[in-house]
């Protein structure tokens, strides 16, 4: 048949002219256009999910702070499992304690990679033990750290290093209460550094002291949600060239601040050794692998590391151990100056346990299961880690009938899980330690257990987990048996200032951020006591100088 134009011209003649070449490039077209607007579209097969748009997904809903919430909100609204799509990515999350136990505790290696973030690449060069996937180098640094940090060598040579900083610490208190946030601070960098680097912090302002929280304050800014164009979504944003792209310049910075950070750390070592002081016998780890180098040839025999990478691997031990402890014992302290009940209670317990003569001893675990109750209430209320360190799932899979695609990022959302009044969570913005009085064991009697807690997902699960712990409970049950922890006075009124519980610092960690607080010793007698431990304290953190 013949059509014709209101000129009377043939469109058959017209279409015999067009050339092939052009069907092909509009058919072209009409592909990539369909194509591209099936990026941020949801596979009908995947968790149900916040609606999206057409290239961003759900991109445009992530909130710039307080995703931790957001993830309880969206958790409510569609469910335990749900989907999020960044772009073409595809994120799971976890907002049900059973899946959490069904796919990254039963299913271990499934779910124990990470997701690849370019920025995160070039801050720590692809080498961190926490970032990295869990490929031979990655386990063999996790089998030297979850050795080196057991509950057997922690109780057996680690113990006396924990109560020795922690009664200097409550020693920084009785002198300079003011400076408690810097002494807490210097606490868990300093027992960190000791077993990492056989180095102790005499003060916050020693390399020692504030090392660690330099170097992460850097990768906190450039890892800021909202900082970074979203370059793992649309990769093609690498390419643009560094100086209309400052997120590069200052995520190459933040690396290089922890390059110069953890080179000077094993310069030092270096040169303490050099001088004929190894601190093997200390304990000091990285004494351990440099002797195995000078032995072997490598301090990991079958996947050697480069100078680099173990300077990196000593700071990261440190990195994870100091800030995240920080953290919590400060979010703790919070807690308390907001809860004399909580307080008096701890204290009749340890009065009946230890009197006015003697510090709280770990040994003294079992007898007072309050303070245990205490620390996990705390890391409930808020956790250092609120959306913990997403996983990446190796192969499809599928959970209720649902697909979980391959190399979906999958989130653990630990603040929504805790927080939520389906896993019977009644009132959770109060801290009631009482939550916790049938948990009486240790955290690690939980992990990888329907029951789920803090820090302990499947093959990821944090190797500090017996080491942070203990530190944990001493300081704890030593400040309680110590002081009464008082919101501070305000400067011109006197009068108590009234705490923020909502006042925190949401990096890449969440903190709380500077407060007022007033630590007032319990009595004379405690402080004699204080002052009679901190002699022996001392001469024995000396070697560690
Ligand atoms: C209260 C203190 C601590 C908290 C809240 C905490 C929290 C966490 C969390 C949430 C993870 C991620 C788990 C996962 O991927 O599922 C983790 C991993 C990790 N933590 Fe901790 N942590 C603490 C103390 C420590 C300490 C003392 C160390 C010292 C060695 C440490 C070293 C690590 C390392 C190396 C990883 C990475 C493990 C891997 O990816 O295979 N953490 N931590």
């Amino acid at each position: 048949m013949e059509f014709r134009t209101a000129d009377g011209h043939s469109i058959q003649k017209h279409a015999q002219n067009i050339p092939f070449w052009t069907v092909g490039l509009v058919a072209l077209v009409i592909y990539g256009l369909y194509t591209v607007l099936q990026i941020g579209r949801r596979d009908k097969r995947m968790p149900p999910g916040p609606p999206t748009l057409p290239l961003l997904g759900n991109l445009h809903q992530i909130p710039i702070t307080g995703m931790y919430k957001k993830f309880q909100d969206w958790g409510e609204e569609f469910g335990g499992i749900y989907s999020l799509k960044f772009a073409s990515s595809n994120v799971i999350v976890l907002y049900d304690r059973k899946a959490v136990h069904e796919l990254v505790d039963k299913k271990g290696l499934l779910y124990a990679e990470r997701p690849h973030s370019y920025i995160n690449d070039l801050v720590t060069h692809g080498d961190s033990l926490v970032f990295q996937d869990h490929h031979e180098r990655q386990k063999a640094k996790r089998k030297i750290t979850t050795h080196n940090f057991s509950p057997k060598i922690l109780d057996e040579r680690v113990a006396p290093v924990q109560d020795a900083e922690v009664t200097v610490l409550l020693n920084d208190l009785v002198r300079d209460p003011g400076n408690f946030y810097n002494h807490m601070k210097r606490l868990t960098c300093s027992i960190a550094c000791i077993l990492v680097f056989g180095q102790r912090a005499l003060t916050y302002e020693d390399f020692w002291g504030h090392c660690v929280y330099d170097a992460l304050d850097k990768f906190g800014e450039a890892l800021e949600p909202g900082a970074n164009p979203p370059v793992d979504e649309f990769p093609v944003l690498k390419y643009l060239p560094e100086f209309i792209s400052p997120w590069k310049t200052r995520a190459k910075y933040a690396g290089k601040v922890m390059d110069d950070i953890w080179s000077e750390a094993r310069r030092r070592v270096d040169e303490r050794r050099q001088r004929g002081d190894i601190r093997t016998t200390l304990g000091s780890l990285a004494d351990k692998l440099l002797d195995e180098h000078s032995e072997k040839g490598s301090p990991l025999s079958k996947q050697p590391l480069g100078k680099q990478e173990l300077d990196h691997f000593f700071g990261l031990l440190v990195e994870g151990g100091a800030e995240t402890t920080s953290s919590t014992m400060l979010t703790l302290i919070l807690c308390l100056a907001m809860n004399p009940q909580v307080q008096a209670k701890a204290q009749e317990e340890l009065d009946a346990v230890c009197g006015t003569e003697r510090m709280p001893q770990w040994s003294d675990f079992s007898k007072l299961p309050y303070i245990n109750c205490i620390i996990k209430e705390g890391m409930r209320w808020r956790p250092a880690a609120p959306v913990g360190i997403p996983h990446r799932v190796a192969e499809d899979d599928f959970y209720e009938g649902m697909l979980i695609p391959k190399n979906s990022t999958i989130f653990i959302p630990t603040w929504a899980l805790h927080h939520a009044e389906r896993y019977g969570y009644d009132d959770p913005y109060s801290f009631k330690p009482e939550r916790y009085t049938n948990h009486t064991k240790l955290a690690n009697d939980y992990a990888g257990g329907a029951d789920y807690n803090n820090r302990d997902n499947g093959r990821r699960m944090c190797p500090g987990i017996h080491l942070a712990e203990r530190t944990q409970w001493r300081i704890a049950a030593k400040l309680l048996w110590a002081f009464e922890i008082l919101p501070g006075l305000d400067a011109e009124t006197g009068k108590p200032v009234k705490l923020d519980p909502d006042h925190y610092n949401e990096g890449l960690l969440h903190g709380p951020a500077p407060f007022k607080c007033v630590f007032k010793p319990r009595s004379q007698a405690h402080v004699d006591v204080i002052s009679q431990e901190l002699a022996s304290a001392r001469k024995f953190l000396a070697p560690y100088e």
